[in-house]
């Protein structure tokens, strides 16, 4: 028996150009609906969730930067885990790298974020990785954006800690997403969909892998959990 939703937004949501289904918005809606909760967790800053949550019409608890950044409701305080400065010290060391062969990296929503660091894919993730690899960040490749993350914070951790705080256990989640940046969450949720579009990495885990890609798998695999397990 499942009793709440949290699904990814980039790549589940949406398709690879992220632009959302609606389709998988009136799957979410016919959950919130039936009085589910439904939380949104993403790479994304918490003030771009803010809003779709808002839109979509979800009670407003939301998972932020990969697990770096939650927030229980709407108007209430952010929780911030993760720790910015030693991202930020290896986005500096990035620059330089970078600079020297004449690349600019390209920052996303720099002054928004709490926890992370998060630019364009623009850079070989694996270069990347070596530039920092004696600091203590982790390197993530979502699809969409590569992010610089505090080791040990994911959307999974964010999970385990907002749960009791909406009275649910992280067991209670069914959990959906598409890319590496999912897998803890989808491991500490009850059950783990992904689509046809997911990460060979979260197709191993997952509990449910669907036929159809990004928002039509998403439906896909949400209608048929709620006959069964809601
Ligand atoms: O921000 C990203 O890189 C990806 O976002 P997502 O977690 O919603 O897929
Ligand atoms: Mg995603």
């Amino acid at each position: 028996m499942l009793k709440a939703v949290v699904c990814d937004i980039d790549g589940t949501l949406t398709d690879d150009r992220r632009r959302i289904s609606t389709g998988a918005i009136e799957t979410i809606r016919l959950f919130i609906d039936r009085g589910i909760p439904v939380v949104l967790a993403s790479g994304n800053t918490l003030c771009f969730l803010d809003a779709l949550a808002r839109m979509i019409g979800t009670d407003g608890a939301i998972i932020g930067e990969n697990g770096g950044v939650f927030q229980v409701g709407y108007n209430e305080a952010p929780h911030i885990t993760g720790d910015r400065s030693s991202c930020l010290l290896a986005y500096d060391r990035l620059v330089s790298h970078f600079e020297a062969q004449e690349i600019a990296l390209l920052p996303y929503s720099m002054e928004l974020r709490h926890a992370d660091v998060a630019f364009a894919r623009t850079v070989p993730v694996e270069e990347v990785r070596s530039v920092v690899s004696d600091l203590p960040v982790r390197v993530i490749d979502t699809g969409f954006a590569i992010h610089l993350q505090t080791p040990g914070i994911s959307k999974g951790t964010a999970l385990r800690a907002l749960a009791p705080m909406l009275s649910l256990s992280p067991g209670d989640f069914l959990a959906a997403g598409d890319s590496d940046n999912d897998l803890e969450m989808l491991e500490v949720a009850g059950f783990g969909i992904t689509m046809a579009n997911g990460s060979e990495n979260l197709k191993k885990i997952a509990d449910l892998v669907t036929d159809q890609m990004y928002g039509d798998g998403f439906s896909e695999g949400l209608l048929s959990a709620l006959e069964r397990f809601f």
